[in-house]
C-alpha cells in the first residue's frame, strides 16, 4: 500500500478526522501510531464493533494500534465503575475487547494493551496532571467533558479532571492520533489546545460515527431496549433488531443501514467479501444478493428492499459475529469473571418469561395473589408486572398553560434522551408554573401516547396526591439524579416494555398498589420501594397517599 492508500483506508467511513495534513505527512516517512481508549465502565455493546472495525482498517493500513483500558477514567466519571471492581471490570473490558477483535478476524497479537493506571500514578504523568490544573480552566474542562462525562446536578471534581487525562494520554502512550467516538470531539479539540501549552505535540484526531440506539436516540449502556449486549442470544438479537426504527425507504435515520455500512460491509472488505446474502424462504422469493454497501442502500432507498427483509440479513451478520463471543463467554472462568465483575442485582426476578405472559395481569386475582416479600416473588412473571413500566428521572425544562385547556400545563421535560419529551399534565389547580420549572421529578415513558386537547402527551408525570385529591405534589428523586435514571424495585427489577399495550391494562393493575408511606412519605410498590441507583424516593409532605 502506499502511502495514500493507507490513508483513505485509515480515513474512510469516519465522521471526522482533524489533523489530515500531519497524518499525510509522516505517512510519508513511516507508518502512523494510533490509540482508542475506552473507560472500564458498563458492558460494551455492539456499538463497540463501529471503533473495533476502524482499528481493523488501521492495522491493514500498518499503524501501529494501541488500546488504552482506561480504568481510572471508570472511576473519575461518577464511579462509573466502582473503585472494587475496577479491576474486574478492566478484566472483562480485556476479555471481551480481544474476542471482538478476534470475531472480526484481527489478530490480536499485534497490538498493544495498556492499563490507564499502569502509568497514570507515575510521578512524572502526576505533575503533568497538576501542571494541566493550574493551567486548564474550569470552564474549559467543563466544556470538553460534556458529551462524554456524566452530566449530575452537584458536578465533582473528578469530572474536570477527566478531560485533562486523557489529553496527557497522548503523550504518555506515545501516539502521533487518537481515535474515538464523535462524541469524544471535545475532548479532542481541548487536548489539541492544552498538550502545546505543556510542550507537547498537538495530534490528529479521527472520529468514528456513533451508532444510533435501536429505540432512536444513541445506544446506551444503561438502557436495555437500546442496545444489543455481545452476549445476547441469537434470539434477543432477533427480537431486538424486529423491534429497531427501521422505516421503508427512509436511509437517512437508519440503524441498521449504519451498522452494515460501518461495520458488515468494512469487515467483508478486509476479508475480500463484496457479496452480501440476504437469506429468504423460497415462497417469499428466495435469497437476495448485493454487491457493495451501495447497492443496498440504493435497493432499500428504492423500496425494492423491505425493512424485514434488511433486518433478517442484518441479523444474520450480526448473529455471525456474536457467536464466537458468545462461545469464548461460555468458558467457566469468564462466566465467573462476568458475574463478579457486573454482580446481578440481589434477587432478580426471572426475565425471560415476562415478555408474553400479561394477558393475566388485568385480572385483579394475579395482581394481588402476591405478598411484598420478595420471597414471593419467583416464579411467577405476573408478580413484577411493576418491571414493565419504564419509570424514571426528569428534569421539567420549560412549563407552558395548555393553549385550549384551564386545567392543563404543558412541559417539555428531559428524560435522559437525544429530545426532550412534551407532557401534559393536570396540574394547574395545584402548583405554579415557577414550582415546576426546573425540578427533578419522575415520568412514565412507555404509556400510550395520549392527545389531550390538541396537544400530544409523550409521558406521564407522576405525583402523590391526598384522599380528597386537594392537595398534589410531585415524586422526589434522590439527591444528585440525572435524566434517565432508572426506578426499580428491589427483587422485581426486568426490562420495561418499550410501549404498553393499553389493552393489557400494567398501569391500571399496578397504580393501585402504588403508595406513600405512613411517617416518612417514602415511595412504594406493594411495600416495596421506588428505588433508583442514587437511593430513593419520596413525597414532601404527604403520607400514606396514593400515587398516579
Ligand atoms: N473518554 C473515553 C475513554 C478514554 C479515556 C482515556 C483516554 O485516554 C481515552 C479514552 C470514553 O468515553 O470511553
Amino acid at each position: 500500500m502506499n502511502p495514500d492508500e493507507k490513508f483513505t483506508l485509515i480515513t474512510r467511513n469516519l465522521q471526522e478526522y482533524l489533523g489530515g495534513d500531519e497524518m499525510k505527512k509522516i505517512l510519508q516517512e513511516r507508518d502512523l501510531k494510533v490509540y482508542w481508549g475506552t473507560a472500564t465502565t458498563g458492558k460494551p455493546h455492539i456499538g463497540y464493533f463501529v471503533a473495533m472495525t476502524k482499528l481493523a482498517d488501521m492495522l491493514q493500513a500498518g499503524c501501529h494500534v494501541t488500546i488504552l483500558f482506561a480504568d481510572l477514567h471508570a472511576y473519575l466519571d461518577n464511579m462509573k465503575a466502582p473503585w472494587e471492581l475496577l479491576r474486574l471490570r478492566t478484566k472483562y473490558y480485556e476479555a471481551v475487547i480481544k474476542a471482538m477483535l478476534t470475531s472480526i478476524g484481527v489478530p490480536i497479537e499485534k497490538l498493544r494493551f495498556v492499563i490507564g493506571s499502569s502509568y497514570q500514578l507515575s510521578e512524572k504523568y502526576t505533575l503533568d496532571v497538576y501542571k494541566m490544573l493550574a493551567m486548564v480552566t474550569e470552564h474549559d474542562a467543563k466544556k470538553a467533558g460534556a458529551e462524554v462525562v456524566k452530566q449530575v446536578e452537584s458536578p465533582f471534581m473528578s469530572g474536570l479532571v477527566y478531560p485533562l487525562l486523557q489529553a496527557l494520554d497522548e503523550e504518555y502512550l506515545d501516539v502521533d492520533m487518537q481515535f474515538g467516538g464523535v462524541d469524544q470531539r471535545k475532548i479532542f479539540t481541548f487536548a489539541e489546545k492544552y498538550l502545546p501549552h505543556l510542550g507537547y505535540k498537538k495530534r490528529a484526531h479521527l472520529m468514528n460515527v456513533m451508532l444510533g440506539g435501536l429505540s432512536g436516540s444513541k445506544m446506551s449502556s444503561s438502557d436495555p431496549d437500546s442496545k444489543i449486549d455481545l452476549l445476547d442470544d441469537s434470539k434477543t438479537v432477533r427480537k431486538k433488531l424486529a423491534k429497531a426504527f427501521c422505516e421503508e425507504g427512509n436511509v437517512d435515520d437508519n440503524p441498521i443501514l449504519s451498522f452494515l455500512k460501518v461495520v458488515i460491509f468494512p469487515i467483508m472488505s478486509l476479508q475480500n467479501q463484496s457479496t452480501f446474502v440476504i437469506q429468504r424462504a423460497e415462497k417469499f422469493g428466495g435469497n437476495i444478493q448485493f454487491e457493495g454497501f451501495e447497492s443496498v442502500f440504493n435497493a432499500f432507498k428504492d423500496k425494492k428492499l423491505h425493512p424485514a427483509d434488511l433486518k433478517s440479513g442484518a441479523t444474520d451478520a450480526l448473529n455471525a459475529l456474536l457467536e464466537p463471543i458468545r462461545k469464548i463467554f461460555e468458558s467457566e472462568e469468564l462466566v465467573k469473571l462476568t458475574n463478579e465483575a457486573y454482580p446481578p442485582p440481589p434477587k432478580a426476578a426471572p426475565k425471560a418469561k415476562v415478555a408474553k405472559q400479561d394477558s393475566a395481569a388485568s385480572s385483579p386475582k394475579a395482581a394481588k395473589a402476591t405478598t411484598p416479600t420478595a420471597a414471593a416473588v419467583v416464579e411467577d412473571a405476573d408478580a413484577s408486572i411493576v418491571s414493565k413500566l419504564d419509570i424514571v428521572v426528569g428534569k421539567i425544562l420549560e412549563v407552558s398553560a395548555h393553549p385550549d385547556a384551564d386545567s392543563l400545563y404543558v412541559e417539555k421535560i428531559d428524560v435522559g434522551e437525544a429530545e426532550p419529551r412534551t407532557v401534559v399534565s393536570g396540574l394547574r389547580k395545584y402548583m405554579t408554573m415557577e414550582e415546576m420549572k426546573g425540578k427533578h421529578v419522575l415520568v412514565l415513558k412507555n404509556l400510550k401516547p395520549a392527545t389531550m386537547r390538541g396537544v400530544k402527551s409523550m409521558a406521564m408525570l407522576l405525583c402523590a396526591s391526598n384522599a380528597e385529591n386537594t392537595v398534589v405534589e410531585f415524586l422526589i428523586p434522590p439527591a444528585n439524579s440525572a435524566p434517565g435514571d432508572r426506578v426499580f424495585f428491589k427483587g422485581h427489577e426486568g426490562t420495561p416494555e418499550p410501549l404498553l399495550n393499553p389493552k393489557k391494562k400494567v398501569w391500571e393493575t399496578v397504580q393501585p398498589d402504588f403508595k406513600t408511606r405512613e411517617g416518612d412519605c417514602v415511595a412504594l410498590w406493594k411495600g416495596i420501594e421506588f428505588q433508583t441507583e442514587k437511593g430513593i424516593v419520596k413525597a414532601s409532605t404527604l403520607a400514606g397517599a396514593s400515587i398516579r
